[in-house]
This record gives C-alpha cells, structure tokens and sequence, in this order.
C-alpha cells in the first residue's frame, strides 16, 4: 500500500512536473510559431529584395543596352561588320556596368559576337539557335548558368542587329542579397536536377537541394518547409518573368538558425524548470512529512485507543482540519473510555445489588489464595443462600424478591471489612471472602452474617419477613488451593448445613463424595417417575379402642436401576431443596387415590394420609388438584389424610396455615408429624387447623424398658394427655413390641404405627395382611 506521504510526493511533483512541461511547451511551441512567422515575413521582404535588386539591373541593363544601340560608331560598325570595333564596344559599354554577358546578333536571332567580362570565350561556341529563342530578355538558363538579360534593336534606321547585355546570378549575387536579406539564396534549373548554378547554401545542403526540392516542393509558390540534409529551412520560390526554362530563385532560411537566438532562452528555461522540479523534489518529502506527520500521530493514538490504551490524549494539530480530527479522536477516547468502564463494571458486577459478580468473585478469591499461601494466612470461603428463596419470589412476587436480595447485600456488606469481599454468585446465592487469623475466624463470622440477616425482620412494603439462611465454610489452603475446588466445597458445605437444618456448616473430608451421588440423585430423580422407578407401600395404625385398622400411611420406595433402593430419607430432602418435590407429591396422591378407588371398588374401606412437604404448603393449586382427584374417583375426602412435619409447619405457619386451612376444609384430616422434634408448643399448634398429633418414634421406640418418670415417657403421656385435650387424637409411631402397644394404651393413645404392627407392605398385600391381622391373638398385661 502506498503511504500518504509518497503519494503527496508524487502529486506534486506531478503538479510541478506537469505545470513545468506545459510551460516548457507553449513556449517551444510560440517562440517556433514566431519564428516561423518572422522567418516566413523575412522571406517575402528579401523576395521583394530580390525583386527590386533585379529590377534595378533591369534598368541598367536596358539603359546601357539602349546608350549602345543608338550610338553611332556602334551602329557603322555593324553596318560594316567591324568585328573589332563591335568587340570593343560591346566590352566597354559592358564593362561600364560591369555587365558580365554583351550578344549581338543578326535580325534573325544569329550570334554576330559574344562578349564576356572576364573575356572568356566560352560563348563563341553558342548554339546559334538559342539567339532565336526569347532568350535575350529577362531571367534565363544559359550554359549552366542563371542570367539576367535585357536587349535593343540597332537601327540604321532599320533594325541591323539585336544588342543584348546581362548579368551572371552566380555566387557573388547570392552573397550579396544574402548579405543585405540575411536569406540563403539559390539560383537553380526549373528543368533537371543539376546542381545549383549558385547558392549561398554549405555545400552538402547545396548538393542535396535539387533532389529534395523536386521530392518535397514541386509547387512551392508560397513558405514551405524542405528538409535538407536533416534541417528544415523555410522556403520561398520566386516566379521571374514566367520562361518555361527559367531559372528558379530559392531564398531560404534555416530553421534550427531562426530558432538559435531562442536556444539560450530554451535552455534557461529548462534549468529553471529543473531548479523548480529539483527544489520541488526536497521539499515535496517535508511537505508531505508536515501533513501526514500529525496524521500518523493520529494514526498512532487511534492504534493506542483499540488496544485499551486511554493514558494519552491524541496531538490536535496546528492544522484546522486534522485539529478537528484530533479533538473528535479525543472525544471518542473519552466516550469509549467511559463506555469500556460501564460495560467492565457491568461485565463484573451484579446489576441488581451492585455487589461484584461471580466472575470477579473468581478472580478475588484467585487473588486472596495466592496472598494467603503466600503469607500463611487463612481465607475463608463463605457460601450462602436464602432459605425458601422461591417461596418469597412465587408468594410476593420478584420486586419484592429482588428488594430481599439488595437488603442481604446490604446486611452482608455491613458487617465486613473493607479488605473482604462480598459477591452474588446468582439467584439468591452470595459469597463472602474473608481473611481470618486462625480457622476458626470463619465460623465466628459466619455466625455474625447470620445474624445480620436473620438477627432482625426485614420489612419491605409493609410485609415483616423473618429470613434465614444456610451457609457453607470452605478454607484455604485447608479445603483447597483453587478457585473451583473451594467454591464447590463451600457449596457442598451449604448443602449439608440445609439437609441437616443447620444455619451453617464446614466443609468435610469425604463431603464431596456423598455431594457427587446426592447431585446424580438429583438428576436422576427427574425420570424416576416417568420410568416408573417409584411404587408405594402402605404401613398400618390401628386404632387401640378396637385394634381395627383405621388408616394407613402411604410412604414411597424408589428403586434405582443402579443403586437399588433408595431411601426417602437420602432423596426426599434432595428434592425437597430442588423443588422436585411438588411433582412427587402430586405422584403420590395420584397414585394413592387411585389405590383407595380400587380398594373401595373391592369393599375394602380404609383411609390412606399422604406425607407432603413444606414446599407443597405453598402450592396454592395443592387444594384444588386434591379435590379434582377425589372428584376424578369418586372418593369421600374422609379417605385422605395428610401429614406434615411439625418443623414444615413451623417454619412458615403463616403460608402453611392458609393451604392447610384450604385442605381442611375439604374435608381432609391433617397430622402433625414427628410432634416432639420441633421444639413447637402445642399451643403453637392450637392456631393450626389439625386433627391429628403423630408422636415421633425418637420418644415411643425405647418407651417400654424406661420407667414411668423416665423423659420419653413423660413426654408421651404430657403430650398425649394435652393433645387431647385441644381435642386432638393422638398416634404413636415406632412401635415395635407389644409392650410399647400396652404402655401407649394405657397413656391413651388414639392409634398406633409400628414394626410390631407391620412394616410398611404393597398395596397388594394389604388384604391377606387384613385377615391375618384381625386373627392376631393379643396377650394382655398382667
Ligand atoms: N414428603 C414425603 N415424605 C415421605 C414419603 N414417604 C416417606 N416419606 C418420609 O421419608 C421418611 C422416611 O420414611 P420411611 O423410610 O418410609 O420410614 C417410615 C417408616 O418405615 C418408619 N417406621 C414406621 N414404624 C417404624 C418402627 O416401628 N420402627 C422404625 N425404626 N421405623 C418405623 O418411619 C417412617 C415413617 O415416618 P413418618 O412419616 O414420620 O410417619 C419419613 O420421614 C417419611 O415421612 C412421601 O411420600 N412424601
């Protein structure tokens, strides 16, 4: 690609060089148009010379040859044929005007005598007919010679003879009209090509004249050009006095002489043209250089701007245009520069909270591992979420979702130093980085951080949230030396902290393992309904008033292709935390409802509870599909009950309270499972539309080898004895021995669950189950 500058370059010279040939040539071509035009006036004035230089021979001529035909000696002597005295006087008037050529002739055109200046007799020897011919007047061709010839009659008084006198056109006239004309002069035959009888032309030119002549001018009866011997001389041929035979007369002028005074004009010219070319050559490069220096300056500061370069403004230059161009790079810088930094901040940072983003969370803590290894510090990795994030977002909707995170970002910033970080991984996902002294400085801040979220209620438009969290605790170096290791470990410890209903935990050797099957759980879990890998069984209670079977409890097995079975303890919490847990629910009542209408079909009347979760108490359908299910089957929803968590229940009452009210009143029975572990009060409870308390298994398992005022005992029979009376039945679980069944009994207990009863079995063993159980022979205690 050709720079700028050479371009510029050779546009100027171009310019110059173009300006420069033009000039040269329209004063080439003028001064030669002039001098053709002055040489071609020089022509016809030395022709109007020559004219009258012949004009005037002419007179002296014809005066001399008139004195000498009157004079009366002369006339005798013709008369009496005195060749001497002829001789004589022919000479001395000749010589008088210096006349080159005296004739005299008889009447008949016969040469009497010849006379020559320089006495020479070449004439004597004339043909004698050329003296018939009109060859004695005017301008002829006599014996390779050019003459000028005037004659007169001798009369006695009749004519005698004819005197002619004339003039040789030889060398010395040429000179002589060149020299008054300036003009180059040749006398030449009209009739062949023999050379010049005179000329004042160099020799070489002289000889080549007659051929070129007749080549190049036949005709010249005006200025023309005639190359000779390779120079061009303008021509003028004279017409005489119009003989056949005539001589030419050629005046001539050279050219290459015409133009010489012009040569040294030329010349100064041309060096003028290659000073200003010369002078136009070193200056063009610093010209140019003056223009496209600040361009390549600018050049340069663009290059810098798209590398992320903004330290330098760009030059603005003295020049008005490219200081336009400077001032509008300079804008752009700025306007790129402060666009860049926007989209790096955003590029970095979350735009709901402000706070920084996962990415740079990353390379944060990628920092904070070099500087503790490097120093021997700790840094502690702290991974947090809102517990039942969801719920807030499907129930409040996403403003005030999205109000609840700026306030956690809040909270959390609140209570850091400047040194640590905070960040929003996504959703409701925050990390913390955080230098500590020793290992336990993150377990200590944690605790800080929860209490910053969850130590006060958050109001946001009027509604009072109480939050919670879970959090994780991953250290480095301890837990792991790169970014991805400890942000998933700190994630595995959040996880452990909400399967086990902690607010926090710290990461474990061997928590990753059970965190890779729990994850592959979680996916696979997805397509165990659709692969029919889930099936229920059903385990009985028995009503203690008349050991009858009242209802059973339907709980769920999942076969895996791989691992077997599946505990609903290990997958139930896993989609409880996935929110899958609403799709199994809904299986289940499904697939319950649809067992209850078979066995009704087949006489077999009994009630069927169903346990549901803590996120089903936010399904605001739940009540709704309930009901179109038993609508579907045709079943009184006396045959469906329901059991719930006293935790579940507990955590949220509020949200619960409106479903279960909604399913209460269908008609459905709702038990509180697990009374005992939630540390409720049953005055808790009283607000809470319940039928039923379920006495977890933790208090009824070791009930029968403990004494009356043992803690489970106790316990049991408070509850049993209260739960009564709020006017609630009362079952225990866990039974396993027969004892435990008399205990229970004896406290009062409405129903009981256990292995001594049976253990849960599938739908299609229920009836042989039913007839050997009402067989079942019971041992009363002593
Ligand atoms: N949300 C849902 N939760 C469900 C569902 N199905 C079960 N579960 C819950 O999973 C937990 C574990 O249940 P499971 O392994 O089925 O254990 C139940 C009984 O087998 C067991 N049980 C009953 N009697 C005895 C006994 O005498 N001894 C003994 N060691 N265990 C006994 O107790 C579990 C029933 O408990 P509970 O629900 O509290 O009545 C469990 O929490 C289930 O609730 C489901 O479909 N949805």
């Amino acid at each position: 690609m050709t720079s700028l500058k050479a371009r510029m370059t050779l546009i100027l010279l171009g310019f110059v060089s173009a300006v420069l040939a033009v000039t040269l040539l329209a004063v080439l071509l003028s001064t030669a148009a002039n001098v053709r035009e002055q040489a071609s006036e020089e022509l016809r004035v030395g022709a109007r010379v020559f004219e009258e230089l012949l004009s005037n021979r002419d007179r002296q001529l014809s005066s001399t040859t008139q004195v000498l035909a009157d004079d009366f000696a002369f006339r005798e002597a013709v008369a009496t044929e005195d060749a001497a005295t002829i001789r004589s006087a022919l000479l001395n008037h000749g010589g008088r005007i210096d006349a080159d050529l005296m004739i005299l002739s008889d009447t008949k055109g016969q040469f009497i005598t010849t006379a020559l200046r320089e006495n020479d007799n070449r004439f004597r020897e004339l043909d004698p007919a050329i003296g018939q011919n009109d060859l004695r007047q005017g301008v002829i061709s006599l014996e390779g010679e050019a003459w000028q010839m005037v004659d007169a009659t001798v009369r006695a008084p009749l004519p005698l003879a004819r005197v002619s006198m004339g003039f040789r056109l030889d060398d010395r006239i040429a000179a002589d009209l060149r020299s008054l004309t300036g003009l180059h002069v040749s006398f030449l035959s009209s009739t062949d090509e023999t050379a010049p009888y005179a000329s004042t032309l160099p020799g070489h030119v002289r000889r080549e004249l007659p051929e070129r002549l007749a080549e190049q001018a036949t005709a010249i009866d005006d200025v023309r050009t005639l190359t000779i011997a390779g120079e061009d001389y303008l021509s003028l041929r004279l017409t005489l006095d119009g003989h056949p035979g005539s001589p030419i007369v050629l005046l001539q002028t050279s050219l290459s002489e015409a133009l010489a005074p012009y040569r040294p004009l030329w010349l100064q010219m041309a060096i003028i043209a290659l000073i200003a070319f010369t002078l136009t050559l070193i200056i063009a490069g610093p010209l140019a250089n003056r223009v496209t220096r600040p361009t390549r300056a600018l050049a340069a500061a663009a290059a810098r701007i798209s590398q992320g370069d903004y330290s330098r403004s760009a030059p603005v230059p003295p020049i008005a245009e490219l200081a336009q161009l400077g001032e509008a790079f300079n804008a752009m810088q700025e306007g790129i520069r402060q666009r860049e930094q926007r989209i790096l901040h955003q590029a970095y940072h979350d735009p709901l909270t402000g706070l920084p983003n996962r990415t740079l969370a990353a390379d944060r803590l990628e920092q904070g591992i070099e500087r503790v290894q490097r120093e021997g510090r700790v840094l502690g990795v702290l991974v947090l979420d809102v517990n039942r994030f969801k719920e807030i977002n499907d129930s409040l909707g996403h403003p005030t979702g999205d109000a609840v995170l700026r306030a956690i970002a809040s909270r959390l910033s609140s209570r850091l130093r400047g040194s640590d970080t905070v960040a929003r991984l996504g959703g409701d996902e925050f990390l913390v980085l955080a230098e500590v002294e020793d290992k336990q400085g993150p377990e200590r801040l944690a605790a800080e951080l929860i209490d910053a979220i969850s130590g006060q209620e958050l109001e946001i438009e009027n509604i009072r949230l109480q939050l919670a969290i879970s959090l994780g605790i991953a250290l480095c170096p301890r837990d792991g030396t790169d970014v991805e290791t400890l942000l998933r470990r700190a994630d595995i410890a959040m996880y452990q902290a909400k399967e086990r209903q902690l607010t926090s935990s710290v990461y474990a050797a061997g928590h990753d393992e059970a965190h890779l099957r729990r994850l592959k759980m979680l996916s696979d879990l997805r397509t165990a309904i659709d692969d029919e890998q889930f099936h229920i069984q059903y385990q009985p209670k028995i009503a203690v008033s008349n050991r009858q079977a009242t209802q059973l409890e339907a709980l769920i097995r999942w076969n895996h292709p791989e691992q077997g079975f599946v505990p609903p303890d290990e997958f139930i919490p896993l989609a409880e935390n996935s929110g899958y847990i609403r799709t199994i629910s809904r299986w289940v009542l499904q697939t319950v409802i649809r067992q209850l209408a078979e066995w009704r079909r087949s006489e077999l009347s009994i009630a069927v509870a169903v346990n549901i979760s803590a996120l089903d108490l936010v399904d605001a359908g739940l009540p709704r599909y309930v009901q179109a299910l038993l609508d579907q089957h045709e079943l009184p929803p006396s045959a469906l009950g329901l059991e719930i968590t006293e935790t579940t229940v507990m955590k949220d009452a509020r949200h619960a309270l409106h479903i279960l009210q909604e399913l209460r009143s269908l008609g459905v029975a709702i038990a509180i499972d697990d009374f005992g572990t939630g540390y409720s009060s049953l005055a808790q409870l009283r607000s809470l539309p319940v039928d039923e308390l379920k006495i977890d298994k933790s208090f009824v398992m070791k009930l029968a080898g403990q004494a009356e005022d043992a803690e489970d005992p106790v316990i049991v029979r408070s509850t049993i004895d209260l739960a009564h009376n709020m006017g609630l039945k009362v079952v225990a679980e866990g039974v396993e021995d027969e004892a435990t069944w008399w205990r229970l009994a004896g406290y009062g207990c409405d129903s009981i669950q256990g292995y001594w009863i049976s253990r849960p079995m599938p739908a299609d063993a229920l009836p042989e189950w039913l007839g050997e159980f009402a067989n079942r022979q019971w041992r009363e205690p002593d």
